[in-house]
């Protein structure tokens, strides 16, 4: 079992719900979607087995992994969930929503970009959902979207830089709808990866 892996790397989590908690970040290579906004340069990688990923995150002494990418469902299988849970890996993914979730993934966070109800069919729950929004950008319509334990607003940056308009127009709209939240990419803000 082999994955195309961009960069593999030991930080806390900088947005959503589980900000601030250590992960083993796994960044797949490739994307399905081009998102004008996307931070991330996810063409590259290079080829790893499974037990050449293991070796390398053993040693971070951290036993939760966070799959992101590039779109991780791209490449990731049940069997490949399987043997990271196997090994004693507690597992979270990234998704855009455009592709199921490998069972065995112990923690979701779709970031839908397009065709919600798709997305709702093939992914009915997720624990949470986290929107990227620019200044102007209409409250994504609860109705049309996967169940989901928390629903944040993530100002989009940008690259490195956080956008003010950005940032108030989600305030905003998270007092007048408060079932939504606040995501804000903290990672850029302290200057960790
Ligand atoms: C790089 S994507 C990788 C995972 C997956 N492809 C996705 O879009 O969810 C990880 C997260 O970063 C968010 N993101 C990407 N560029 C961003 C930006 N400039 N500002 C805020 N969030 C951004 C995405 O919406 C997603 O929630
Ligand atoms: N610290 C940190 N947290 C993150 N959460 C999701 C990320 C991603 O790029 O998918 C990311 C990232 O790139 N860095
Ligand atoms: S789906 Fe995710 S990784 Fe792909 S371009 Fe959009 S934000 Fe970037
Ligand atoms: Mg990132």
């Amino acid at each position: 079992m082999k994955l195309k892996v961009n960069e593999i790397f030991y930080s806390l989590q900088g947005e959503g719900a589980r900000t601030g908690e250590p992960f083993v970040f796994i960044r797949l290579s490739g994307c399905n979607l081009n998102c004008s906004f996307c931070d991330t340069d996810y063409s590259s990688g290079s080829i790893m087995s499974v037990e050449e990923i293991l070796d390398k995150i053993n040693s971070y002494g951290c036993n939760r992994i966070l799959w992101t990418g590039g779109e991780p469902t791209l490449q990731l299988t049940d069997e490949i969930v399987s043997f990271f849970k196997e090994k004693g890996y507690w597992q979270a993914i990234e998704t855009n929503g455009t592709h199921s979730v490998p069972s065995g993934i112990d923690y979701i966070t779709c970031s839908p970009k397009e065709d919600f109800e798709t997305i709702r069919k093939r992914i009915p729950e997720v624990n949470e959902l986290r929107f990227p929004m620019e200044a102007g950008d209409p409250l994504p319509d609860i109705s049309l979207l996967p169940k989901a334990e928390k629903y944040l607003l993530s100002p989009v940056f940008n690259g490195n830089i956080l956008v003010p308009e950005n940032v108030s127009h989600c305030i905003e709209l998270i007092k007048a709808h408060p079932t939504w939240g606040l995501s804000l990419q903290i990672h850029k803000l302290i200057g960790i990866r």
